[in-house]
């Protein structure tokens, strides 16, 4: 079997550089190039603390798709160059593979109409870990019987994007279960806005962000006398690479853009 020929947007980040380690540990993929704000023309290897590949660094996101013969793009960048290196990689005939959180409601539409009209595989997961894609789901079910839910996401204070990629999801899973509601009592007022958190829907979320965290997420469900807690951590970016991996694999024989993981699960 020919291994899987892929491209990284970001190795230097958090996600960008452990999405290396996994690429180096894995025999069906190779790396073909990488995409950089800087360091245009040197090979990954040379760079201190990256993983011994041969592979190019491009800045130029058009000139590393039109030079290099890539099967999948991985992007793990900013929700502004995410967006842009998604679409790049669709007009190029390249399969995304995105963990880039931050997107817009209309970006994700016209990405996965984009895929849709050029018979593309793509995948936007806004979590590549197991347990998170797990947490959802059962976030989901137990929304059918509990409707009200608030959610309260913690990760490191270095994340550009507030909600996380994560609690939107959830949210938008649990909105498939329950009708729009006002939670809390009918007349409560912030008398310090923000107090209550972003709301979507009438559901509540809740952003912290704090040096020494990872990604934690804790989704809140209250009933009649009982609250019902359900709660992922990740504790390193190991967490995220399973649903890497599994994500480029899968994307090979797909035509459609899948938006969360748990597409991509039986
Ligand atoms: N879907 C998932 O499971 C996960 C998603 N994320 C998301 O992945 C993204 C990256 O997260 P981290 O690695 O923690 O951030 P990071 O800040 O450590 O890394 C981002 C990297 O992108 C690079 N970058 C910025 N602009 C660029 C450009 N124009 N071209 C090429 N590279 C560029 C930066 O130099 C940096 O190395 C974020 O959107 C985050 O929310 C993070 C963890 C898990
Ligand atoms: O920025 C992060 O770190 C993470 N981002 C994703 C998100 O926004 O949900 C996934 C995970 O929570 C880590």
């Amino acid at each position: 079997m020919k291994p899987i020929k892929v491209i990284v947007a970001g190795p230097r980040g958090k996600m960008g550089s452990a999405a290396l380690r996994m690429i180096q540990q894995s025999d069906n993929l190779q790396l073909v190039g990488c995409i950089d704000r800087k360091f245009d023309g040197q090979i990954v290897k040379d760079l201190d603390g990256l993983p011994d590949f041969e592979a190019k660094i491009y800045e130029d996101p058009e000139v590393c798709l039109n030079e290099v013969e890539a099967d999948v793009l991985i992007d793990l960048t900013t929700p502004e160059f995410g967006y842009k290196h998604t679409k790049l990689a669709l007009e190029n005939g390249v399969r995304p593979v995105v963990g880039t959180t931050g997107f817009t409601k209309e970006q994700l539409n016209e990405l996965t109409e984009m895929a849709e009209n050029k018979r593309i595989g793509a995948v936007i997961a806004p979590n590549f870990a197991i347990g998170a894609v797990l947490m959802m789901q059962f976030s989901k079910w137990a929304a059918k019987h509990f409707p009200d839910v608030e959610i309260i996401e913690r990760h490191h204070d270095q994340k550009l994007d507030a909600p996380s990629g994560t609690a939107v999801k959830t949210a938008e899973l649990i909105q498939e279960e329950r009708e729009a509601k006002h939670q809390g009592h009918p007349d409560e007022k912030e008398t310090m806005k923000g107090a209550r958190g972003a709301d979507s829907e009438g559901l509540k979320i809740h952003s912290v962000r704090l040096p020494g965290l990872v990604a934690h997420q804790e989704v809140m469900f209250g009933g009649s006398g009982e609250t019902l807690t359900i709660k992922h951590d990740s504790i390193n970016r190991d967490s995220f690479m399973t649903g890497v991996k599994l994500s480029v694999e899968r994307v090979m024989e797909m035509d459609i853009l899948a938006y969360g993981l748990e597409n991509l699960l039986d």
